[in-house]
């Protein structure tokens, strides 16, 4: 097929869908993970990708340059949930972390922070009430107030006075304030490098986290007349007015996102 100029914004799927798929080799899909491929639950560790999406981004990765996840967590715990997918990258904290050929491959400039990440975890264990959920990642501390939102404001709090005493940043998403070492990399960075080469990315986000990666989206396609963007937001109570205001498309559920790639792929073949 011959190559069509790029779309301009604001375009229907169907457009979208018809000028990806005629340059698919070109292309590549990037995902984050909770809310997008999962459905949000109360406990982080009970989250599981929806059936659906675990075929659909195996199928997308042989007809697509790339597929990859870039999520919050860590890489580990994406592996846990997608072990079975040979063919998806994984970024994992922001991109503080990347399975590469097998290996998890860590920022370098993270590391020495992750002993006081790990006294951090305790702490907030000891100080901030049974009710918040304190998630340790290693290079990074979430505190889930999802089962108690009164106490966000506490959580605020802590979470600021302690980012302040140990030179560490803040980072809000849905029901949650997270602790990071000041180490410059997000979900923007790891975009902006990873769309250097390619002609056409769509990318999949609904926190808060995920504006920054749209916004890599715009500015490449800014730089780079040739280049082709796609922001799809996920619905939400919490963030969702925000990702959708900022986002070409809005789905409805992570079930809809896996209905909506898994509809497309007839395209692919012709
Ligand atoms: O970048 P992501 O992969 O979307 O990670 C963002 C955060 O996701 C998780 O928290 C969110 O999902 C939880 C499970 O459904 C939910 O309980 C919580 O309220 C949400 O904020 C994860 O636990 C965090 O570490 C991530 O930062």
């Amino acid at each position: 097929m011959a190559e069509s100029a790029r779309p301009s914004h604001p375009l229907s799927a169907a457009e979208a869908w018809e000028f990806t798929v005629a340059r698919a080799k070109d292309t590549t899909f990037f995902f984050d993970f909770d809310g997008v491929l999962a459905p949000v639950a109360d406990d982080p560790d009970a989250v599981h990708p929806v059936p659906q999406a675990l075929d659909v981004l195996e199928t997308l990765a042989g007809l697509v340059a790339r597929v990859a996840i870039v999520s919050a967590r860590p890489v580990s715990f994406l592996q846990s949930r997608f072990a079975r997918l040979t063919h998806v990258d994984l970024y994992g904290l922001y991109g503080l972390e990347v399975l590469h050929e097998g290996e998890v491959v860590t920022e370098p400039a993270a590391l020495p922070w992750v002993p006081a990440m790990a006294d951090l975890a305790e702490q907030a264990r000891a100080e901030l009430p049974d009710a918040i959920l304190v998630e340790y990642k290693r290079l990074s501390v979430a505190l889930h107030y999802r089962t108690a939102p009164h106490l966000a404001d506490q959580v605020e709090r802590w979470g600021h006075e302690q980012a302040e005493r140990l030179g560490l940043r803040i980072q809000r998403g849905r029901m949650v304030v997270e602790l990071k070492p000041p180490v410059d990399q997000d979900k923007g960075m790891v975009i902006s490098d990873a769309v250097l080469t390619a002609g056409c990315a769509w990318y999949f986000g609904d926190d808060m986290s995920d504006v920054k990666a749209f916004d890599a989206l715009r500015a490449r396609e800014a730089l780079d007349p040739g280049f082709f963007g796609m922001c799809v937001a996920v619905a939400n109570p919490e963030t969702g007015a925000e990702l959708s205001s900022a986002a070409d498309l809005t789905l409805e559920s992570p079930e809809a996102v896996a209905r909506f790639l898994t509809d497309a792929l007839p395209a692919f073949r012709g």
